[in-house]
């Protein structure tokens, strides 16, 4: 059984999708009936939720340091969290990291608790346990940028439709639905080629490549459906130019694209994910578009490298 947290950091960002204050206060009224010591940060901009969380992990005396943090929000913050969480020192006194969904794709909580109400499974962390347990995840690291992926990484049309998705009204998944029938109607491949650990597994026309970590995209593409997020590998699938981009969104529902002749699915220790024509790489991962690569994005596993509160096995 997972030892039961006393100590919380809620880490809460305001400019999520679907972020309320009610909710930081309930959720913080929640924890301190149950634990010893609670602090609430709410996050200033990019990169302060990772700050935050580093400097409590590491400043603190060792008996005051939380070991649970609570991330409030979507994907980004919940990858900036565990940023935060990742350079922890790897003995077992490490803080488990706990979401609350409060993004517009909430992916992220839905691969750790399948879409059930976050007070319903919070009170199985706080509570006697048998219901929730800490399991250490996989991280990759994308080697261009030095960043911790725990989503997953997307190319092309799957990284097109984020710029799309700005320019719709509305904050929750179905807004990803619509960008990514916009996105696709007359998305041209781009040429492209991906290697898992060193032998190639794809190559040519590419529609999109991804690469995790989770198994659901926007909350409800399931492009990585064999995906175990402690099993030490990372997943990737890659569809191709004979895909009708436009069929993705019914095809990638319910896993459908695996097995299809447009599809090519691989696992392993390091992924390596090209555009062959030398354009950029149109690329983003846990939600969030990246400048800063060229050509390729190199992933390497970091394995068991996260721990975090999931609903405990059947
Ligand atoms: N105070 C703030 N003001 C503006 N942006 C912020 C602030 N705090 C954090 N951010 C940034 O907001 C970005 C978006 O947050 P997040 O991804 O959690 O929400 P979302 O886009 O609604 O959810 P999802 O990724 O699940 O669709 C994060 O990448 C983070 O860097």
């Amino acid at each position: 059984m997972s030892p039961a947290a006393q100590r919380a950091l809620i880490v809460a960002n305001p400019a999520a999708g679907r972020y309320r204050s009610a909710v930081v206060e309930r959720l913080a009224a929640v924890c301190r009936a149950r634990l010893t010591s609670v602090a609430v940060h709410r996050t200033t901009g990019p990169g302060d939720a990772t700050d935050a969380v580093r400097r409590a992990v590491a400043e603190a005396p060792a008996g005051q340091r939380p070991d649970l943090v609570v991330a409030v929000g979507g994907d980004g913050t919940v990858r900036e969290v565990a940023e935060g969480l990742v350079r922890q020192g790897a003995d077992d006194t490490r803080a488990a990291l706990f979401i609350v969904p409060a993004g517009s794709a909430n992916s992220d909580y839905r691969m750790f608790w399948d879409d059930r109400p976050w007070q319903e499974t919070l009170s199985g962390v706080l509570g006697p346990g048998h219901r929730a347990e800490t399991r250490r995840v996989d991280l990759a690291r994308l080697a261009e940028t030095g960043a911790h992926v725990l989503l997953g990484s997307c190319t092309g049309l799957g990284a097109q439709i984020l710029s799309r998705v700005k320019t719709l009204p509305g904050a929750g998944r179905e807004r990803y639905a619509r960008a990514l029938a916009e996105a696709a109607a007359g998305y041209r491949p781009y040429p492209g080629r991906v290697t898992v650990d060193g032998v190639p597994l794809a190559e040519g026309p590419t529609i999109l490549a991804n690469v995790g970590g989770g198994r659901y995209r926007a909350g409800q593409f399931l492009l990585l459906p064999h995906s175990e997020p402690d099993d030490g590998l990372l997943d990737v699938c890659v569809i191709d130019g004979r895909t009708d981009p436009a069929r993705l969104p019914e095809l990638t529902r319910d896993g459908r694209h695996v097995g299809l002749p447009g599809a090519a699915y691989g696992r392993g220790r390091r992924i390596v994910v090209e555009r062959l024509d030398g354009e950029r790489l149109v690329l983003e991962h846990d939600g969030e578009l990246q400048d800063r690569t060229g050509n390729t994005a190199t992933f390497d596993v970091v394995p068991r490298a996260l721990p975090v509160w999931a609903a405990a096995a059947p």
